[in-house]
């Protein structure tokens, strides 16, 4: 609460802000609000959801224009209009979203762009849009009984409108939705795999833009009370795109100051305003070069900047606390597959793979690089669709399911090439495992946000237990990527943990690890499996996988060729020859010789 308490003299000030400002500056700052509501539904997808929108400025013009047509063509009351221009904003916005479900990045870029120009080039050529005039006899906006025509009475609906739309996007942002949507920014592989729907993460990130571009669009058509396609071309697009990279896409607040400033800017610069578009495009180069998170950015890189001249403390990974062991649940067969065959074009990765894994058992899957171990785990974690055979996950076939069905079954993966969220700190990871909601459960954040701040707190309280037994509470609120390497594999096992899964897959967790921590590491799975997880792992550390696994799969060429407990598989002859050398030969005298180093 005391953190909100600079609210008050904000508010206090905006609320006097009139008062000492005469009617041109008064209209310059209605209009700033409004490009503020604007850049935040630009910054809640293309910064904390990382996919490119260029068409915030047509969601813009279809509220406005929605509210100009509603009012002028079918008689409809300003309020009214203004509700039902929402729904068409929103609706327009699943209309953009739906590319964002097959594609990313610049082809994405494009088609959005494409459609802001249909909608520029629909109104200007359609009749009931008033054609390259516009329409101008949008009624007086009535509120209780005041006629809102001047921008000192409209900014005061503004400022409450501004201040809710803020507050819900801040809400959104710091809420397990938000973090998601960071997530899927920064990997939405892994996001994937960690539950997150990917495809209704990125058409919630195309609503809340056409939510919030509508509202700005019907802001304007009340203030302006005149709507005429050059508002909403592209030119305009793009100083909106200058507001938010320079206030900072990433933070809304950022975005907010980005949009005021250069509104103002722009106002100030009219008589330039041949140079202005060119001063916009320079400064929009250098924040992206010298601050790429924008000026919300700063005060991050000046500390960083900083702290790189002082020594800094060594990171202290505590100790890890054992689970409670629980008693195994049956002898069920946990993972199977039969017959996987998974083809790259010609290349055959994996051919008739077949293995069942008990409840409760740590199984091995080791072979020469190359053999289709890691494979096996993205067609069993749902990253690939096999081209023949099955998956079942608890007697439940799961063939091509996609990875967050996945994760809702059980299934739990860490990655060999370390895949935390580089953007989001270590709790902030762990979060992300903890958090089991399907995307559905969305309607809550409208309807009902206590459910989630009772929610957050419930997940919080569980992120300091896995904080706590994995040892990481000294470096909690640091940045994974600033982590040693061990460190960080162990932040990827509690974040899989987090999940609560049945089973476990750990590629190459070994990877990259001094003695001392496969030792520890180890100890950590054997206490996973005790809990009752399945764990599958795949290593290159013979000496781990002898002393610790129940049971090995070994693999060559995409080919099983051998399975059995470790002293079994150690001296089959085709293990032998597949690893072209006596590495394997003696496997138990190396795994007795690491267990106790
Ligand atoms: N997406 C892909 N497209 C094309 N080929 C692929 C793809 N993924 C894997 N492969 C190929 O499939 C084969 C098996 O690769 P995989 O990564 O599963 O082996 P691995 O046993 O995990 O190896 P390592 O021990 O080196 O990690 C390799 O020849 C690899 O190049």
């Amino acid at each position: 609460m005391k953190r909100l308490a600079f609210l008050v003299p904000v508010a206090v000030a905006a609320w006097l802000l009139p008062y000492g400002l005469g009617g041109y500056s008064m209209h310059v700052l209605a209009v700033a609000i409004i490009f503020a509501i604007l850049a935040i539904g630009l910054g809640l997808t293309m910064g904390v959801a990382g996919q490119i929108n260029l068409a915030q400025v047509a969601f813009f013009g279809v509220g406005a224009y929605s509210v100009a047509i509603l009012c002028t063509r079918a008689g409809l009351g300003f309020w009214t209009a203004a509700l039902l221009a929402l729904v068409v904003s929103v609706l327009f916005g699943v209309l953009v979203g739906v590319p964002a479900l097959r594609m990313q990045s610049h082809y994405l870029g494009i088609v959005t762009l494409g459609l802001a120009l249909a909608f520029t080039n629909w109104v200007t050529n359609a009749t009931i849009a008033g054609r390259a005039e516009g329409i101008s006899d949008i009624p007086v906006p009535v509120l209780f009984g005041l006629e809102l025509s001047s921008a000192y009475l409209f900014y005061y609906v503004e400022l409450v409108v501004f201040a809710l739309a803020l507050a819900f996007a801040l809400f959104v942002t710091h809420s397990p939705l938000g973090r998601r949507l960071r997530a899927m920014r920064d990997d939405d592989l892994a996001a994937g795999a960690l539950g997150a729907e990917i495809p209704l993460l990125r058409m919630t990130a195309f609503v809340l833009s056409g939510l919030y571009g509508g509202l700005a669009g019907v802001l304007y058509a009340g203030l302006i009370r005149f709507v005429a396609p050059e508002s909403f071309n592209i030119a305009n697009m793009f100083l909106l795109l200058a507001m938010v990279i320079i206030g900072g896409r990433a933070s809304i607040v950022g975005c907010v100051i980005g949009a005021i400033g250069l509104a103002m800017a722009r106002e100030a610069l009219l008589d330039a305003a041949a140079y202005a578009q060119l001063g916009y495009g320079l400064v929009v180069v250098l924040a992206v070069v010298f601050a790429p998170k924008g000026l919300a950015g700063l005060p991050a890189q000046l500390r960083a900047l900083l702290r790189r001249h002082k020594p800094g403390t060594p990171v202290r990974l505590g100790p890890f606390r054992p689970f409670a062991a629980v008693p195994a649940a049956g002898d069920s067969t946990v993972l199977e597959a039969e017959g996987v065959t998974m083809r790259f074009k010609g290349l055959v990765a994996l051919d008739g793979v077949s293995l069942a894994v008990p409840r409760g058992e740590i199984r091995g899957v080791v072979g020469p690089n190359g053999s289709g171990k890691t494979t096996l785990f993205n067609v069993i974690s749902g990253f690939y669709t096999p081209s023949a055979g099955a998956v079942r996950v608890d007697g439940r076939e799961v063939t091509g399911a996609a990875p967050y069905r996945l994760s809702q079954r059980g299934v739990a993966r860490t990655f060999q090439n370390l895949r935390l969220f580089e953007d989001l700190n270590v709790r902030e990871n762990i979060l992300l495992g903890l958090d089991r909601t399907r995307t559905s459960w969305i309607w809550r954040y409208a309807a009902a946000p206590w459910r989630v701040f009772g929610y957050q707190r419930d997940l919080d309280r569980r992120a300091d237990e896995i904080i706590d037994r994995f040892g990481l509470a000294d470096f909690a609120v640091a940045i994974p990527r600033s982590l040693p390497y061990g460190i960080q594999r162990r932040i990827e096992i509690a974040r899989a943990l987090a999940m609560s899964p049945t089973l476990l897959l750990l590629d190459e967790p070994a990877a990259g690890m001094n003695g001392e921590e496969v030792r520890r590491l180890a100890e950590i799975v054997r206490s996973i499996r005790d809990s009752g997880v399945t764990v599958v792992i795949i290593e290159h550390n013979m000496g781990l996988v002898m002393s610790l696994c129940d049971h090995v799969t070994v693999l060559a060429g995409g080919r099983v060729i051998a399975d059995g407990t470790p002293a079994e598989v150690a001296i089959a002859p085709a293990v032998v020859q597949a690893y072209l050398g006596d590495s394997m030969a003696a496997p138990t005298e190396s795994a007795a010789e690491e267990a106790t180093r």
